[in-house]
């Protein structure tokens, strides 16, 4: 896999608009974007969750994630770079799909 590389100023200008259009937002004080997403139940919450995890095993990049009952958030962020990298948008993107099939 190439390597991961911090997305320059404009890459981020390009690529956050519709990220942050569906929810997504820079944490404060970290490289990294965050959002909340709510489920009918915990059956709802838990397939999302199983579907992504396939995606991200796949990827070989992973979601720092909270789950409680019906409630996810996920904090998306790249190791390799200290930082967000294109592979976080990718995954926030496959996520979006899948959140909206979930509903
Ligand atoms: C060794 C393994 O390939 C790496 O640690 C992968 C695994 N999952 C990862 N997930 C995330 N979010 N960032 C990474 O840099 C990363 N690296």
């Amino acid at each position: 896999m190439p390597l991961a590389h911090r997305l320059s100023a404009e890459e981020r200008d390009q690529l956050l608009p519709n990220l942050r259009a569906v929810g997504w937002n820079e944490v404060e004080g970290r490289d990294a974007i965050f959002k909340q997403f709510h489920f009918k139940d915990f059956n709802r919450a838990f397939g999302f969750m199983t579907r992504v995890a396939l995606q991200a095993e796949k990827l070989d990049h992973h979601p720092e994630w909270f789950n409680v009952y019906n409630k996810v958030h996920i904090t998306l962020s790249t190791h390799e770079c200290a930082g967000l990298s294109e592979r976080d948008i990718n995954l926030a993107h496959f996520i979006e799909q899948v959140a909206a099939s979930m509903t």
